[in-house]
């Protein structure tokens, strides 16, 4: 009986055991299809599933305008113009921004204000509201190498991002970014500040924008009050102004929409001054270039790029920046000698012999090449609406195809005062139309050379009781010692040359 209910005991344990594990198969045979018919539907409907899914997490559609477009080269237009508008919204106060970033302001008593990083501010379009966040992200990893342009590595990305309603999707993308983009020009062109910019690394009191490092431009010099032959300055500043109205001109003959002048002669006759009154007659902004502190033909190409449009680019004595004229007269004496007759391969070889040597001496690389290139090659054509000028004390010394017309299209001669010039001077300095030491300053301006600077200089009064009378007896003085001078040298040179004639003789 026992042993009976023993057995029927492990029976029902056994069927029970049997039970269980046929519910555990089961479950996982029903859990395999169900997961089987899940991946069929996901499959069939995952984008959908996905995009709803999406929507609940996240409801908003984003846009992203970076500060660079996509290798770098360049600043993104479209950042510049998102950055101006959103600083008008910031200003009118508009959307609660409550980290803000000032800088300095046109009005130099106010303050220029954005939104500081990760701020947002709100915007309404049409009964749409959208958001705005600044955001930065670290450089990438292979954005940039340990030094660029000789400075320390770039700075973070800058972007900003834009949240809007997937129902306002067409609105936003289509007009409002539209809106956007004018506005910010708008307020880009009312907010302009001339700028002077450079290539030398800043020092703390120049604004960093990109590649370049600028300060407000701000020369008084004016075509009104530079002294230069009366009908040669009516030339430039007719020249200068048919280039500002050439857009149609210039895209008629297929040309790109730049020019380029070179400003020569001897130190203090206004060269560097009259590219002031350039900047200043056509309201551009002026990129003073120094060569010696750009490493390779590349960054100078960069360089470039990163100019803006209604700008002149400058380049101080072009002469003395690099050696550009050294290759090619190496190769001139190499083809006087019969060496290396074919063209082309010679210079190219002793380009790369000159890059090495500078590579190894730690100095600039940028060699005559890049720089033809950089006026007029194809990437001088990228923008348009530009103004290169060279000045060089030693116009001879130059390379012929640097200046020849097409890159530099103009060649400005900047001579001694002449007696035009003087009066001119007279007027702006003393403001006299006519004095009786006029015509012994013309008489002796006719007889040496003295440099505008050193006129302008002995015209201005320099104490207290000093009128035009001594001013102008000043000048006197200066001109008659300056003849004395030139005199007195001459006389050794040809004493100089006598008695090396002498000495030949006896030889
Ligand atoms: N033609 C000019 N008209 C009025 N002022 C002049 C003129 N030339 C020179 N000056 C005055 O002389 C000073 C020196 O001139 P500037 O620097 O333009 O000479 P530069 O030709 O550029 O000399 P450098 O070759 O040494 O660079 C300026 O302060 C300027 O006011
Ligand atoms: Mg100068």
């Amino acid at each position: 009986m026992e042993a009976a209910a023993a057995s029927s005991l492990w029976g029902g344990l056994n069927s029970g055991i049997m039970l269980s594990l046929l519910a555990v198969v089961w479950a996982m045979l029903w859990q395999a299809l169900q997961g089987l018919q899940l991946q069929q539907y996901f499959g069939r409907h995952s984008r959908r599933l996905s995009r709803r899914l999406a929507s609940i997490l996240d409801p908003d559609l984003t846009v992203t305008v970076a500060e660079y477009d996509g290798g770098r080269m360049r600043r993104s237009d479209a950042f510049k113009e998102a950055k101006a508008y959103l600083e008008r919204a910031t200003r009118e106060a508009r959307g609660g921004v409550r980290h803000l970033k000032a800088e300095p302001d046109k009005d130099p008593d106010r303050l220029l204000l954005s939104m500081d990083d990760d701020e947002e501010i709100t915007d309404e379009f049409r009964g749409a509201t959208v958001t705005w966040r600044a955001c930065t992200a670290p450089p990438r990893e292979d954005s940039a190498p340990a030094y660029f342009w000789g400075r320390a590595p770039r700075a973070d990305r800058r972007f900003y991002r834009l949240f809007f309603a997937e129902r306002h999707r067409d609105l936003v993308l289509g007009d409002y970014l539209t809106h956007v983009r004018r506005e910010g020009r708008a307020v880009m062109v009312k907010n302009r500040q001339r700028k002077l910019f450079t290539n030398i690394s800043g020092d703390g009191s120049w604004d960093s924008d990109g590649v370049w490092s600028h300060v407000v431009f701000e020369h008084p010099k004016t075509f009104a009050t530079l002294a230069m032959d009366p009908d040669k300055k009516k030339e430039v500043m007719d020249d200068l102004d048919a280039f500002r109205n050439g857009k149609d001109y210039y895209a008629r003959v297929g040309k790109a929409w730049k020019r380029g002048y070179l400003l020569y002669g001897p130190p203090g006759t206004g060269k560097s001054t009259m590219i002031a009154a350039m900047a200043n007659h056509l309201d551009y902004d002026v990129y003073d270039i120094e060569l010696t502190s750009v490493r390779t033909n590349t960054d100078l190409r960069k360089l470039f790029i990163e100019t803006t449009s209604k700008s002149i680019i400058v380049v101080e004595d072009i002469d003395c920046s690099l050696d550009l004229t050294g290759k090619r007269k190496k190769k001139n004496k190499k083809e006087e000698d019969g060496e290396n007759k074919k063209d082309g391969t010679t210079t190219k070889q002793q380009e790369e012999d000159k890059e090495k040597e500078d590579e190894k001496a730690g100095g600039s690389k940028v060699t005559l090449s890049g720089v033809l290139n950089f006026i007029d090659g194809l990437w001088s054509a990228c923008g348009g609406e530009r103004i290169i000028v060279f000045t060089t004390n030693h116009v001879e010394k130059l390379d012929p195809a640097l200046i020849r017309r097409g890159r530099m299209d103009k060649h400005i001669e900047m001579s001694y005062c002449c007696v035009q010039a003087f009066k001119f001077l007279a007027k702006v300095y003393l403001d006299v139309d006519d004095h009786p030491r006029f015509d012994a300053v013309a008489a002796l301006l006719r007889e040496v050379d003295m440099t505008p600077a050193d006129v302008a200089e002995n015209l201005t009064p320099k104490a207290p009781g000093e009128d035009a009378d001594s001013c102008l007896a000043a000048l006197v003085e200066a001109l008659e010692k300056a003849k004395e001078d030139a005199l007195a040298k001459k006389a050794k040179g040809k004493e100089e040359a006598g008695s090396a004639d002498e000495l030949d003789d006896e030889e």
